[in-house]
């Protein structure tokens, strides 16, 4: 973690972000540190501050204190570059209803006074990388949700941003839009793009960030990828499967601590599944001159991690199926 928000290449770098409303502290102390060309996801409970997070970094509103720079320019003091260096998509559609495809894009591109020609330009290239072509002159309106998604995005991206703001890009999408979706945002990474995504769905965390970070109470209360963020919580184990009786028996006594299922000649050992802890396990094995026929770890995944540190469950997909948008980002407990 960097110190200092100073000169940087890095996508993303704050120090000591706060944020209060009246008396009530949003955010009391957020360090952030994001490579450019990486996923971020911040998760957080319903009100932990994740869009008053994106808000400051995008130049919406000021911290109250604390530095951040995007992009390499500070969002206090150079606000102008860094809006220039930015994309923010997600929660609230810029397309318009009424508007094409086509016209759509070409409204942004005047917007960013664009000569008209590299704006018809970079809107064929990106309506054609979205695979929007052959809908280029349909009004929006007309499109589905997923679609609509992939226009927004693609609104966002004539700019040409190098680091992008996604606010749950992909609540209320059926499964293949979501996935279509995230092949998309996997490719703007390989280009270099760096992305800040807030999501409602632990399962695209996990899928997409490089890393991760949960906010709770005004602060970033773990961190990490989302990997070792499974490992820091209980739930893990090690499965070893041995090919016979005889084999099965001799690694039991081994490894004393592991619960046996007899039946499959299966043993079970509580384990952060990280590589020391699998290098132990199997240099006891080889001492004792036993071969295990199968290794497979378990890790928790991002709901327990959720729950773990929070203290409360994310809701579920189906629930939010069932309820409005801002009902759906209630968590349960
Ligand atoms: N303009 C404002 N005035 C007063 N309080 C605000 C304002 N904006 C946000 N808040 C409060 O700040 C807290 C954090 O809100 P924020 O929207 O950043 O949370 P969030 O993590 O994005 O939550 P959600 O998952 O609901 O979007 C909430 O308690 C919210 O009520």
């Amino acid at each position: 973690m960097n110190t200092s928000a100073g000169a940087t290449t890095d996508g993303i770098v704050a120090v000591g972000l706060r944020k209060s409303y009246g008396d009530k502290t949003v955010l009391d102390g957020v360090d952030l540190h994001i490579p450019q060309g990486t996923v971020f996801s911040l998760l957080g409970p319903n009100g932990a501050g994740k869009t008053t997070t994106v808000q400051i970094l995008s130049t919406l509103i000021p911290a109250d204190g604390g530095e951040a720079r995007v992009a390499g320019h500070l969002v206090d003091r150079e606000a102008d570059a860094v809006r220039s260096a930015i994309g923010v998509t997600g929660q609230f559609s810029a397309v318009d209803n009424l508007l094409t495809a086509a016209e759509n894009m070409m409204l942004v591109a005047d917007l960013l006074h664009l000569p008209k020609d590299e704006g018809r330009r970079r809107t064929a290239d990106l309506l054609a990388r979205f695979d929007l072509t052959d809908v280029a002159d349909k009004p929006a309106s007309t499109f589905s949700g997923g679609m609509r998604r992939k226009l927004d995005l693609a609104m966002t991206l004539v700019g040409r941003p190098s680091v992008i703001f996604l606010d749950e890009p992909t609540t209320g999408l059926d499964p293949a839009s979501r996935r279509n979706l995230w092949d998309i945002i996997q490719d703007l990474v390989s280009d270099g793009v760096t992305i800040f995504l807030t999501t409602q769905y632990l399962e695209e965390a996990d899928h997409l960030a490089d890393r991760i970070a949960l906010l709770d109470g005004g602060r970033i209360v773990a961190e990490g990828t989302p990997d070792e963020l499974k490992r820091r919580i209980p739930g893990g184990h090690i499965r070893l499967r041995f090919a016979d009786q005889y084999r099965f028996e001799n690694a039991s006594r081994v490894l004393a601590e592991a619960v046996r299922d007899e039946e499959s000649l299966i043993l079970q050992i509580a384990s952060d599944g990280s590589i020391p802890a699998l290098r132990g396990l199997l240099g006891r094995l080889e001492d004792a001159g036993i071969d295990a026929e199968e290794l497979t770890v378990h890790t928790p995944d991002l709901d327990d991690v959720f729950l773990a540190l929070t203290g409360r469950r994310k809701a579920g997909p189906a629930d939010e199926a069932a309820h409005s948008k801002k009902a759906a980002k209630e968590f349960t407990r």
